[in-house]
């Protein structure tokens, strides 16, 4: 365990010398992870049974970055004594905004939207998640500083930053898991729906809402099951999840493979989910890619650990000896969806933010959504 302040000094040589890293705070967790890679050599992703820390673009044939576990680094921290800033969830924002340029954003959005509507109506899909970007210019675009009142501000969420001499920074807060695993089993989540939180979590949830996340969570459900290669599905009730000052109506799903080699074939199954691109998947894929203004990159991609060491012990008695022997060469996958993110760049951020969109909803009313989303990463880019 390294002290907080070695930690940092040791990801800003890093930062200095251009080499690639990621550190990173798990849902609901103290611990700040990071892997520093010790060269500058690129690692492409070749396939899904590779270990390290992946970076994958949304879309799903373009080059995915690994910071592969051997010839790196490992440093962690523990945050506990980090000061909690989550109660200041309205905050007044103090970026400059250029309202003309907002206008011209919102009306581009709402165009896009209608349009959306408009095909779904034609029949030509039932789901499609929207996307725009935003520049924002940030007074101190430090990516420590960042990344230190990311932790602060959104322990339940996964928190990292990304550097990569072919990517640039990545920074981001993400409620999102694609997928967790462990040996044979794994878990996900289907997850839609917005409202702003105010705080109370138990709150009511509108048609629209519970409809578009129902429709999430069946996709997902019934993809595994034509999927051969898991058994022994699991699907709890939906229920509200916060993120940030925002709530989500959240399913957990989870299962057996029955090879723990599938992986490859449930990731690619369930990326990219309806969550962030549509259903059905192909007609809304190719909706975006015609459709939005931007390249989404990394945004609406995954990321996270990819077959690292488990480090679960059990308990030392005679006959759990086998059992630790198992336990301790058991390897680990925890991916997340890059949702709430930034990319840094020559000190402006790019943040991107989306929503879903079906037959009921409404183009003024989703724009608000992505303007309320935006909030996610705005709120820690104030001085
Ligand atoms: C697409 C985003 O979020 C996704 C879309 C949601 C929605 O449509 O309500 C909710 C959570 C996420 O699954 C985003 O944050 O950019």
């Amino acid at each position: 365990m390294t002290q907080a302040s070695e930690f940092y000094k040791k990801i800003s040589e890093q930062l200095k010398a251009g080499k690639a890293f990621v550190a990173y705070s798990r849902p609901g967790d103290h611990l700040v992870n990071a892997l520093l890679q010790n060269d500058k050599s690129v690692h492409q992703l070749i396939d899904l049974n590779e270990s390290g820390f992946i970076f994958a673009p949304f879309k799903a044939d373009g080059a995915a970055y690994i910071i592969p576990s051997e010839g790196s680094d490992f440093l962690e921290f523990d945050n506990k004594d980090a000061e909690n800033i989550d109660s200041e969830l309205f905050e007044s924002l103090s970026l400059t905004t250029d309202f003309e340029m907002m206008e011209e954003d919102q009306k581009v959005h709402e165009k896009l939207v209608q349009k959306g509507i408009d095909r779904i109506k034609d029949g030509e899909f039932q789901k499609v998640v929207l996307a725009r970007s935003e520049k924002v210019q940030v007074h101190d675009p430090d990516p420590l500083r960042i990344f230190k009142k990311l932790l602060n501000k959104y322990s339940e969420a996964f928190v990292y930053l990304w550097f990569h001499p072919e990517t640039g920074t990545w920074l981001g807060a993400t409620p999102e898991t694609l997928l967790r695993s462990e040996r044979n089993k794994f878990h996900t989540m289907a997850l839609a729906g917005t409202q702003l939180y105010r705080g109370e979590e138990n709150v009511e949830w509108g048609q629209k809402e519970a409809e578009e996340q129902a429709f999430v969570t069946d996709y997902i459900v019934d993809s595994l099951k034509n999927l051969k290669a898991v058994e022994e599905l699991e699907v709890s009730e939906p229920y509200s999840s916060r993120a940030g000052s925002l709530l989500h109506i959240r399913t957990d799903i989870s299962g057996k493979m029955n090879d723990p080699g599938d992986l490859e074939k449930v990731i690619s199954t369930l990326h990219p989910t309806p969550a962030v691109c549509g259903m059905p998947k192909q007609e809304a894929l190719q909706f975006i890619l015609k459709n939005e203004e931007h390249d989404r990159e990394f945004y609406s991609g995954y990321l996270g650990e990819l077959n690292l060491k488990s480090t679960t012990h059990r308990s030392g008695n005679r006959r759990n000896q086998e059992n630790r022997q198992f336990s301790a060469i058991s390897k680990k996958t925890e991916l997340f969806v890059n949702l709430r993110c930034m990319k840094l760049k020559e000190g402006q951020a790019r943040i991107f933010i989306g929503g879903g969109i079906t037959k009921d909803s409404n183009a003024a009313d989703e724009w608000m959504e992505t303007v309320n989303k935006s909030q996610t990463m705005k709120a820690v880019l104030v001085k």
